[in-house]
């Protein structure tokens, strides 16, 4: 059975229960469940706090887990990233007092507040600045103004609790992160680990594209299809009346309209969009 890990609360638990779900995986009811085990699937999911996932997934006590590249990153632990998922994404920034700093540098000497230390000490150290790196487990935006710290590094989605603070960032992102699926460095990917990538990775195409279908005249079926390429070749079928055809194809949904713009202006009628449930490519 292939063990999952799965993050329990926080800004990733959601999303990822979604995502599982849409790939034909069972999810827990009750948040208070810690193993759920689906054995149409034949898979069991342990549901661990998005930090400790790394720590689990290095030791190979699981298989594989979904978590932050940044929470992956911090962990130090021997686990690679399989695939971005597309959800979860912010910047890990350093923050402080308008015009106190502008880059990393300046950082060297001051006391730096984080719940991210192994992130940052590496940033540091990588960047030739020597700082003192101040431990938090949350809410590091108020270390300064408790004067525990005279710099933050953090997450940063919105940038609002930053604002809410007085703070503003400064140089340049430390990471981009968002949320991966995760397994052991240096172990073999399983079928089983392969066949939940291939899942995954058709929920997240699913979500990208939208199917269009259109009819448009005979003639300009070619340039018809060079606005609607489609993945591999589009779909063109006959229509009763043989001066048209109708056209099938997926396109970018951030695209969907301007596509649909193109092909009015070109002369197709009957542009109608439809979303992908699921697919496999
Ligand atoms: N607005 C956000 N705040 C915190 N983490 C975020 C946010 N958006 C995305 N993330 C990502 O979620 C992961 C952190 O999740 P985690 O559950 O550890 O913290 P959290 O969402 O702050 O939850 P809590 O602090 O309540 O435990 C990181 O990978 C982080 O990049
Ligand atoms: O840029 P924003 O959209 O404001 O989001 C980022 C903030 O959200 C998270 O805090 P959270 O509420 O999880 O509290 P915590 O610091 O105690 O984890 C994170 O640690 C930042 O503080
Ligand atoms: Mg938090």
């Amino acid at each position: 059975m292939l063990r999952i890990a799965v993050p329990n609360k926080g800004s990733l638990a959601e999303a990822s229960a979604g995502m599982l779900r849409e790939a034909g995986y069972r999810v827990r009811r009750d948040s208070k469940e810690l193993v759920l085990v689906d054995p149409d699937n034949e898979v069991e999911f342990f549901y661990l706090r998005p930090r400790d996932i790394a720590v689990y997934v290095g030791s190979g006590t699981v298989d594989c887990g979904i978590t932050g590249r940044d929470l992956l990153l911090d962990s130090g632990s021997a686990a690679i990233e399989v695939m971005a998922l597309g959800f979860g994404a912010s910047t890990f920034r350093y923050a402080g007092r308008p015009g106190e700093c502008a880059e990393v540098a300046d950082i060297a000497g001051r006391r730096v507040a984080t719940s991210y230390a192994g992130l940052v000490e590496k940033h540091l150290a990588d960047h030739g600045v020597s700082a003192q790196v101040v431990r938090l487990d949350g809410a590091v935006e108020t270390a300064i103004t408790l004067g525990v710290a005279d710099v933050i590094a953090d997450v940063v989605e919105t940038g609002a609790t930053l604002r809410s603070q007085g703070l503003e960032v400064f140089g340049d992102p430390i990471l981009r992160s968002e949320a991966v699926l995760i397994r052991r460095e240096g172990s073999h990917e399983t079928a089983a680990v392969e066949v939940l990538r291939r899942r995954l990775t058709g929920v997240i195409t699913a979500r990208h594209y939208v199917m269009l279908d259109y009819d448009v005249p005979a003639g300009l079926v070619e340039q018809a299809c060079a606005i609607t390429p489609g993945l591999e070749s589009p779909t063109v079928s006959p229509l009763q009346n043989k001066e048209w055809a109708a056209v099938r194809a997926m396109v970018p949904r951030n695209r969907t309209n301007a596509i649909m713009d193109e092909l009015y202006d070109l002369g197709a009628r009957a542009i109608l969009v439809t979303d992908i449930a699921a697919c496999r490519l």
